[in-house]
């Protein structure tokens, strides 16, 4: 069969094994193919091919419920699903998403694109299933990074009280984005590799034959337990939480994978089928990488596989700008250290492993822990960066309320992929932090323009002693190391351009989009002032009562949500200082953004320049 041709999970139903072997191998070149030309997240989807096959060949999708950690990794259940023709818009404009989504299949039956929260997911469904006397199968797949997150552990302490019917698939590949981290992980690779488990491995075929004259999984593995020790089923972790456990299976041997799925579909209450897979699968390049650089790609030479994507001349990312000024700060300040939660690589923090190993902490998918844990290595005299998504800093804003900022805490948070990000879409766009941080008290929060104002502002964040959010976004900037000595930003300042002859509109915004309209102004010939707000909190209160009495129109220029955004600090301080004035305000509406290039997605959003010039054009 071709794979062109699935229509559903049915259709691979009357396959053989031979025939589903041969569809694994077709799924993954057309993985690398197709993700080759869309970019996308390539070695998770190709280490779970023949799990995912196996899972929708045993289960009954969508009666039973399969969905995935994360979300990253289920290219190939959109593939069983009936996507397949769809994969060449996949993450783009419009296109089918880079995640599960209801909208798009009957099948999506729930949705992330943050870690950790198909447990919790899973004991919802079967809660709601066993109160309304339904009987269908409950199905989370998890990595073994996702699993280590509190959030996971959280529902696995439920799930193993309430009992509840599940299987909780473990896709175990050794790796994180990059290589997972913490005692939790060297527990598993315990479980992995421990001679037990070798044993467990070649018994539980004998199980499976047992199994094939009438007896159940489970009792034929108490049977091993008992005739061998009562620790050769070591359940590790898992029997902590009262969950049953079977494996390690090979994740990419369809047969056992099948077999395993028919048995654990009978046992009652919830049990975990540990499940070996290789991330890149398939495709040597990605099999060999332990960075992370195969997890998410954009475009590449499926042959060479050499990426396309081009770094300007003299550009690097706002990511390496921030840890490049880190290390050089790092080394006049022994004090400074770094923390990531998971993101090592999407954060350009490797520089700073590198050079400070002491001084630098991968704490795992673990961003509410990451936020306290620098709190107190800041109560205790250091100066932790913490660099974190702004979407996953989501996850931390208790902590960052309830310790950092209400202790006073000089804790510099490096908000990375602040602003729209693009493919990722709706759960990763990082629009929300200003609106949180802003009612946080004794908070700083800035956005530099260009990137020599980026490295003074980390200068400054770690000369002064409040919380310290600097954020900044996706994407490249042009780049030079400037002398980091010469800071002469003031915290709450603003800085203004002005175009030659007298401005007929102020146009107040930040980020990169400042240089932005200013280049276009000139182009254009527009009579404009244009303010860099580079600080959101506090906010220069001098410059805009100026600006006020200027009275000209004034646009505020927002590429994150409107709500509690810098607008709204504006409008709120006029109001408390009896200043009346009616501004215009361009920014995020209140809906989530769907996923697509970052220029439809701002054209769509109407936050692009094209759409603040028309605009500007009403007013000069
Ligand atoms: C809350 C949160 N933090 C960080 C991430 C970024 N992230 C996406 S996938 C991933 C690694 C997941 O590893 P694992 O669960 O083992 O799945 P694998 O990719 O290995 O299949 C991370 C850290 C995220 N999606 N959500
Ligand atoms: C699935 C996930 O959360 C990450 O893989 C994310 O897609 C990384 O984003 P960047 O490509 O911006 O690092
Ligand atoms: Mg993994």
């Amino acid at each position: 069969m071709n794979i062109f041709d699935i229509k559903g999970p049915e259709d691979i139903k009357s396959l053989d094994e031979t025939e589903l072997t041969l569809m694994a191998e077709d799924i993954r070149q057309f993985l690398i193919l197709s993700i080759a030309k869309t970019g996308g997240h390539l070695s998770s989807n190709l280490g779970i091919v023949e799990l995912t096959l196996a899972l929708h060949y045993v289960f009954d999708s969508p009666q039973d419920k399969i969905f995935f950690d994360v979300g990253h990794q289920s290219y190939v259940h959109k593939i069983l699903t009936g996507r397949v023709n769809e994969f060449a818009s996949l993450r783009q404009y419009k296109g089918i998403a880079g995640f599960q989504k209801r909208v798009e299949s009957t099948h999506d039956v729930w949705e992330a694109g943050h870690s950790s929260t198909s447990l919790s997911a899973a004991l919802g469904m079967a809660v709601a299933r066993d109160l309304n006397h339904e009987g269908y199968q409950v199905i989370p797949i998890i990595g073994d990074a996702a699993l280590t997150s509190g959030m996971a552990m959280e529902a696995l302490n439920q799930i193993g009280s309430e009992g509840r019917k599940m299987v909780i698939v473990f896709n175990d590949n050794n790796m994180s984005i990059s290589q997972n981290v913490g005692a939790m992980d060297e527990a598993f690779t315990r479980l992995r590799t421990s001679k037990p488990y070798n044993t467990i491995k070649t018994d539980l075929k004998e199980v499976l034959s047992i199994n094939k004259v009438g007896k159940s999984l489970l009792e034929g593995m108490r049977n091993i337990k008992n005739a061998v020790k009562e620790n050769v089923v070591d359940t590790s972790i898992f029997g902590e939480f009262k969950l049953d456990y079977i494996g390690p299976v090979d994740g990419h041997d369809l047969h056992d994978l099948i077999r395993v799925f028919k048995q654990v579909k009978n046992h009652e209450g919830p049990i975990v089928v540990h499940v070996i897979t290789k991330k890149g699968k398939g495709y040597p390049f990605a099999e060999e990488d332990r960075s992370g650089k195969w997890h998410g790609v954009s475009q590449f030479d499926p042959v060479t596989g050499k990426s396309l994507a081009m770094l300007p001349a003299g550009h690097l990312s706002w990511s390496e700008v921030i840890s490049n000024t880190l290390v050089r700060l790092a080394a006049e300040n022994e004090d400074i250290v770094a923390i990531t939660p998971a993101m090592i690589g999407g954060s350009k923090l490797q520089n700073f492993f590198d050079a400070y190993p002491k001084r630098s902490f991968d704490c795992g998918i673990a961003e509410e822990h990451a936020m306290t844990f620098a709190a107190s290595l800041a109560l205790n005299g250091k100066r932790p960066f913490l660099s974190i998504y702004s979407s996953f800093l989501q996850r931390a804003y208790d902590q960052i309320s309830h310790d950092v900022a209400r202790m006073h805490l000089p804790v510099v948070i490096g908000i990375d992929r602040a602003g729209l990000v693009g493919e990722d879409g709706e759960t990763h766009h990082g629009v929300f932090d200003i609106a949180m941080l802003r009612p946080l008290p004794n908070m700083v929060i800035a956005q530099p323009k260009d990137s020599n104002e980026a490295q003074l502002m980390l200068a400054l964040a770690f000369h002064q002693d409040s919380p310290f959010a600097i954020r900044y976004p996706r994407g490249n900037v042009p780049f030079t190391p400037i002398n980091l000595d010469a800071c002469d930003i003031k915290i709450g300042t603003w800085t203004i351009w002005e175009s030659e002859e007298p401005s007929k509109v102020i146009v107040i915004s930040y980020g990169p989009d400042v240089d932005r309209i200013i280049a276009k102004a000139k182009v254009n010939n527009k009579h404009i002032t244009i303010v860099n707000a580079r600080f959101f909190k506090p906010i220069d209160e001098e410059m805009l009562v100026t600006l006020i009495q200027r009275k000209l129109p004034i646009i505020i220029y927002e590429t994150d949500m409107l709500c509690g955004g810098l607008s709204d600090a504006i409008l709120s301080y006029c109001n408390d200082n009896q200043i009346t004035k009616q501004f215009i305000r361009i920014g995020l509406e209140d809906h989530f953004v769907e996923h697509g290039s970052l220029p439809q997605l701002r054209k769509a959003e109407h936050i692009d320049t094209n759409s603040l010039f028309e605009v500007i054009s009403q007013y000069d």
